[in-house]
């Protein structure tokens, strides 16, 4: 269930289907009774327009138009005369429905109660046109609810792009696993509520895209248990600048309550006193000059992981601290000004990154580092395995890549996250969690899946610093 399958994926499974002798007439009539299940539960009998078109979508549309009607719906189908052709499941689909049938242009959206958009699925492939065009904005003048069947037409199923135009559903039934487009903006937005329904498929052999839940990282989380003590949950080290102090102070909030055992935070001392205040918790330490700084870093005992970034100035100092901490080859998270001070040169921070390594860039920083173009997943997992690293690309569709192939796909999206402070918690957590032990990717899975759960349930006026005391209450929940 945590698999999110592209287009050629799910045909993939549907001819492996059909080679071990279902049909594919079946399974529309599979897809259709599942729908139609779903609209049952969701609304009241009302009257119902069904929008099918050319191919299979538009055929698991007339199934669900037979299946309602037999229920004592009334509803009405609205195609094009020309098509689909005569053969195939779709077509059959369509000759088996005897209710009412209708050409786009006939339609009057107020006659109705309820939409169900069957005019595209996974099939589309380049931008709708007329009569397609002027029936999916309709619709969504209408302010009638839509259902969509599978994904809503006129998004792109791989990337979640609007191909022109496309159908803002209410909800939107999903037919057999979660597609990229319900996760990535601006499908995710056009998808509505997303509910994933079983069509009797089997699972793809090997799966590389998730959906961002406990299930793939909590067995490598271990809760505190009684043989620890605060060195056997990690130390970790957070270089704090000398100004924008607050940053690195949330960071280091965010990684002691999701359970690192130290957190130093290492800054030049003018700025010691700022720090040391912060909280009661955890120690300082200071770095005269950047000549030294490797010396202090390895001072530390037992240290476990550094995190770099947050209120960190783009400078060459700052170039110069991240290059000592990378040659140490330990668990590192590069964020903010970590990122921007290679804006000019990316590539001397992208031959030295290696496994260890989580980058968290937001869009603007990714663009400084990377011309890589493409849908979110292409261009987070491209720049994973050029950066030979983990890469947590932020935003309210956050896709986390690694260099070795899985990407993970946030499905939350809490919109109040917009706001200073967040991303520094985040790269708290991340932190945290590698001191712990957790490999890079699960680490940053389960941060960003902390920041989201604890988020959803503050609300909206969340400030990042009511994040951390959420955390606990969220640890005992995993
Ligand atoms: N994959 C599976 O296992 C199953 C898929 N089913 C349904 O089948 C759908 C996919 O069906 P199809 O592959 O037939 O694809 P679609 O129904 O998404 O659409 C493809 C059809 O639209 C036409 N088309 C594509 N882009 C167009 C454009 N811009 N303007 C006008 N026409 C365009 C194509 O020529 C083709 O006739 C799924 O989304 C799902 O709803 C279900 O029937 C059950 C099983
Ligand atoms: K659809």
């Amino acid at each position: 269930m945590f698999e999110v399958l592209l287009a050629e994926q799910m045909r993939h499974i549907e001819s492996a289907a059909v080679a071990e002798g279902q049909s594919i007439e079946h399974l529309m009539e599979t897809a259709g009774e599942v729908i139609a299940q779903e609209v049952l539960r969701l609304f009241k009998s009302c009257s119902v327009i069904v929008l099918a078109g050319p191919g299979n979508n538009g055929g698991d549309g007339f199934v669900v138009a037979r299946k309602l009607e037999e229920k004592g719906w009334p509803v009405i189908v609205a195609c094009s005369k020309t098509i689909p052709s005569k053969e195939g499941a779709a077509f059959k689909a369509r000759s088996q429905w005897k209710g009412t049938l209708i050409d786009y242009q006939d339609i009057h959206f107020k006659d109705f109660a309820l939409i169900i958009d069957g005019l595209f699925g996974i099939g589309l492939s380049k931008h709708i046109d007329d009569p397609y065009k002027t029936v999916v904005q309709k619709a969504n003048q209408s302010g009638i609810p839509i259902l969509a069947i599978d994904i809503p037409s006129g998004i792109h199923s791989d990337s979640g792009e609007e191909l022109g135009y496309a159908i803002k559903a209410h909800y939107t039934i999903a037919l057999q696993t979660l597609k990229p487009c319900h996760l990535l903006l601006p499908g995710k937005i056009h998808s509505g509520t997303t509910i994933v329904k079983d069509i009797g498929l089997r699972p793809f052999p090997t799966p590389t895209l998730f959906v961002n839940a406990p299930e793939l990282w909590k067995k490598h989380y271990h809760k505190p248990n009684l043989t620890d003590n605060k060195y056997t949950r990690g130390h970790g080290v957070i270089v704090g600048g000398a100004h924008l102090t607050g940053a690195a102070r949330l960071s280091m909030l965010a990684a002691r309550r999701v359970g690192a055992g130290l957190i130093t935070l290492l800054c030049p001392p003018e700025a010691q006193i700022i720090y040391s205040l912060a909280s009661l918790g955890h120690l300082t330490q200071t770095y005269e000059d950047v000549s030294i700084f490797s010396e202090k870093l390895n001072s530390i005992t037992n240290l476990k992981g550094v995190l770099i970034g947050p209120g960190s100035p783009p400078t060459q100092d700052t170039r110069t601290l991240v290059h000592k901490i990378l040659k140490l080859k330990m668990p590192t998270v590069l964020d903010a000004g970590a990122l921007t001070a290679f804006a000019e040169n990316p590539d001397e921070l992208l031959r030295e990154l290696h496994e260890n390594v989580v980058l968290t860039p937001h869009e603007g920083e990714f663009k400084r580092l990377f011309s890589i173009s493409g849908n979110k997943i292409q261009r987070t997992s491209e720049a994973a395995k050029t950066a030979q690293c983990t890469i947590l690309l932020k935003g309210a569709d956050t896709v986390i890549a690694t260099a070795y192939g899985p990407v993970i796909i946030e499905s939350q999206g809490v919109p109040w996250l917009a706001t200073g402070g967040t991303g520094d918690i985040l790269s708290g957590l991340i932190l945290g969690l590698l001191v712990q032990g957790l490999k890079p990717l699960e680490a940053a899975a389960m941060a960003n899946w902390i920041l989201n759960q604890c988020a959803h349930s503050i609300g909206v006026g969340l400030l990042a610093e009511d994040i951390p005391l959420q955390i606990p209450k969220l640890l005992a929940s995993i």
